[in-house]
């Protein structure tokens, strides 16, 4: 769907030379949500603003659904424009128009007709939840529901991908995820591809499928969402990945555990994508004559599957212990007895 080569942005200011993107290239299929996450200052606003031409690149070419985004006239680039959708992070609404005439504003520079308009406008306003809210004026909502009418006004011209900046950096904890829940029913009932940036981990575990980590201008690491989360590479992404999960033998002391349960063995389980729907505690518990204890851990879920951590006590005799170990052994979990200190 976007396919991005050797791109380029290098702003010159009195006294120097800023590479804010430095020779990116990355493939985006249809109907992916790819997430680009990085600390202030790692080029992804220029790189956002790249993708829908409001910045010239210094350098490379954006293709998308095979137009040469970076070699289009300035007519035709207004055109291409309707394709791509944004929403903002400070929601950009037009203060003196309501719900209803903001998301109608990109109909009528389309020329869409005052009959299509009303039909068009009346669908998003329910695709959004923002139902019996048309009349309201931004002032009058919450930011939450401000962020529903920048989907649906991007929407408006039925747009082949949305583009995220940030947009849900200035809402709290419990907003973020209803902003985000409703990023994903869009994307799955209108198969859209939406690309983000963002600096939380969180946006991407809740609803990517793919992230690219950047780190002055350029990508340092890229994959799909759990194979990144589980085995991150660069420092940078193991940073953010402490975000979500923290680090598990950081977060307890492992002496602690292991001066309080001093029988059996102390076993940590690594679940990894679907192994996390195995019922394995209670398995082994039926399968075998052992005590369990569940000591410390966490699971969490991505779009792409669950993983986690979880340290458990086997009590019992030696050789079941070893039974029961060989028997993880040959499922999907990984398994470490008596970890590291
Ligand atoms: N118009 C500009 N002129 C000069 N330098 C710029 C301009 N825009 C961005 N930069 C520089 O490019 C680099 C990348 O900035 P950018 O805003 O893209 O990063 P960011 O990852 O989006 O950070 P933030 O989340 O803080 O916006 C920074 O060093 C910034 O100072």
């Amino acid at each position: 769907m976007i396919s991005i080569e050797g791109l380029s942005k290098i702003f010159h200011t009195k006294d120097q030379e800023v590479r804010a993107v430095d020779d990116l290239s990355l493939n985006i299929d249809k109907g992916e949500i790819y997430g680009v996450i990085g600390y202030s200052g790692a080029g992804k606003s220029t790189f956002i603003r790249l993708l829908n031409r409001l910045e010239d690149p210094t350098e490379g070419s954006i293709t998308m659904d095979d137009q040469n985004l970076t070699a289009l006239s300035k007519g035709k680039l207004r055109v291409a424009r309707q394709e791509i959708g944004m929403i903002f992070q400070h929601f950009n609404l037009l203060w003196s128009r309501t719900v209803y005439d903001n998301i109608s504003f990109p109909l009528e520079i389309a020329g869409v007709s005052k009959g299509d308009r009303q039909k068009r406008v009346n669908e998003l306003i329910e695709l959004v939840g923002l139902s019996g809210r048309g009349n309201s004026y931004p002032s009058q909502l919450s930011g939450g529901q401000k962020q529903r009418v920048g989907i649906a006004r991007a929407l408006a011209n039925n747009p082949k991908v949305l583009l995220c900046d940030e947009a849900t950096s200035a809402l709290d904890p419990e907003t973020t995820d209803s902003i985000l829940d409703l990023l994903v029913d869009i994307n799955e009932k209108l198969s859209l591809t939406i690309v983000l940036i963002t600096h939380e981990m969180h946006v991407i575990r809740k609803i990517c499928h793919q992230v690219a980590v950047m780190e002055q201008g350029k990508i340092v690491e890229q994959g799909d969402v759990l194979d990144v989360f589980l085995h991150p590479e660069k420092k940078v992404t193991k940073r953010f990945v402490d975000q979500v999960m923290g680090d598990p033998e950081k977060e307890t002391s492992m002496q602690l555990i292991k001066d309080n349960y001093r029988t059996g063995e102390i076993i940590k389980l690594h679940f990894v994508g679907e192994s996390t729907n195995q019922a394995l505690i209670s398995d082994i518990s039926r399968k075998f004559e052992l005590d369990i204890n569940i000591l410390h851990g966490k699971i969490t879920q991505t779009q792409k599957g669950a993983y986690g951590t979880m340290f458990v006590q086997f009590d019992g005799e030696q050789s079941e212990i070893e039974r029961a170990i060989e028997y993880i052994e040959s499922t999907s979990v990984e398994v470490e007895v008596n970890p590291h200190v």
